[in-house]
């Protein structure tokens, strides 16, 4: 498999708080990769580690081959990215800005650069200050992606964007997968995620919790909900790893991964327990079970990182791993 990004053992503190603490990862090529994580998870943390403008504190993050720590010059324009507070040049205009970037980037930029403004039907002559929220996000998107980049790394993409232009956009980003490019993209909108994802990761307080294919993921994530004869039984755990568990009244619910085909047998006519039924879980039901830390989780899970990270499949490399570039 060919890497895109990879990180090895990366821990990032500051001060006291430690935002990525001992990630491994590898991002495949030619995939949409999702980042998701609650506030403060630690993605713009990563994704600044990646760009080249932050250094962990140990570990070595790796993009397109080239050290982050290193090689940031080269990372950056070898990569497009956009930032959660794009940063533009506010008394210029938009096609202005593409000119003053395109310095940075080869001959076909400028061209490209304002064929994606008339896409994203964003108006020329005026200055960028006098653009809506959404039309500047549109021309930092044009700015990242008019030099065809091999990765492009974008911390919540769509926020600002309207409805029409979010689905465009993301299409967009699974045309670029499609043409061997790499889209690592970090979001809250776990729906978006799940409708254009290859690759899910979801972070939680630092820590890289699951790293799969989606379809990996929802297909080994159920849903087992079971009605008891009294609301005070105490029901057997479905067969598998229980992520969590909910009781109302007699109806109880457990998000499980990896449930056992026979799960059923274990719930005998003595068991207390009837209406068994499972269905597989959604992207955001995956997401609350992990992250959630008021909900209840059964038996001991997974004591990070060993429980969820069987669903995970992380794959650590070692410090002085190398990816081929
Ligand atoms: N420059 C900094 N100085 C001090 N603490 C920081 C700094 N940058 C990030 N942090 C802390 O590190 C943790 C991770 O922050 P990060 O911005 O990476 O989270 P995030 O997952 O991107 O969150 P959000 O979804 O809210 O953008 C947070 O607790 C944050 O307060």
């Amino acid at each position: 498999m060919n890497v895109a990004v990879q990180l090895g053992h990366v821990t990032k503190r500051f001060g006291t708080k430690t935002a990525l603490n001992d990630v491994s990862l590898r991002v495949p090529e030619g995939v949409v990769f999702a980042l998701l994580g609650e506030n403060g998870a630690g993605k713009t943390t990563m994704i600044r580690i990646l760009t080249g403008f932050l250094a962990p504190d140990s570990g070595i993050a790796m993009v397109l081959g080239h050290d982050c720590k290193n090689n940031a010059m080269q990372i950056r324009q070898s990569i497009g990215y956009v930032s959660d507070a794009p940063a533009l040049y506010d008394w210029m205009r938009p096609e202005e800005i593409g000119w003053f970037t395109s310095a940075f980037y080869d001959d076909s930029f400028p061209k490209r650069f304002l064929e994606l403004l008339a896409e994203f039907d964003i108006p020329t002559g005026t200055a960028i200050k006098n653009l809506s929220k959404g039309q500047r996000a549109k021309v930092a998107l044009a700015l990242a992606t008019a030099h065809d980049p091999k990765l492009l790394i974008l911390d919540e993409p769509t926020s600002g964007l309207d409805p029409m232009v979010r689905r465009h956009f993301l299409e967009s980003m699974v045309d670029r997968a499609a043409g061997g490019r790499t889209v690592l993209l970090s979001s809250h909108q776990i729906s978006e995620v799940e409708r254009v994802a290859d690759w899910v990761a979801i972070m939680h307080a630092g820590k890289l919790k699951v790293v799969q294919p989606l379809e990996t993921l929802k297909s080994s994530t159920s849903i087992v909900t079971a009605t008891l004869d009294q609301p005070d039984a105490v029901a057997p755990l479905p067969r598998g790893d229980v992520l969590t568990e909910t009781q109302n009244g007699r109806q109880v619910r457990w998000v499980v991964s990896n449930l056992a085909d026979d799960w059923k047998t274990d719930f005998g006519d003595s068991s207390g327990v009837t209406n068994l039924g499972s269905v597989s879980a959604s992207l955001e039901e995956i997401f609350i079970a992990v992250c959630d830390v008021r909900a209840k989780r059964p038996k001991v899970l997974p004591a990070e990182p060993d429980s969820v990270e069987s669903l995970a499949e992380v794959s650590p490399v070692n410090s002085s791993d190398e990816v081929e570039s």
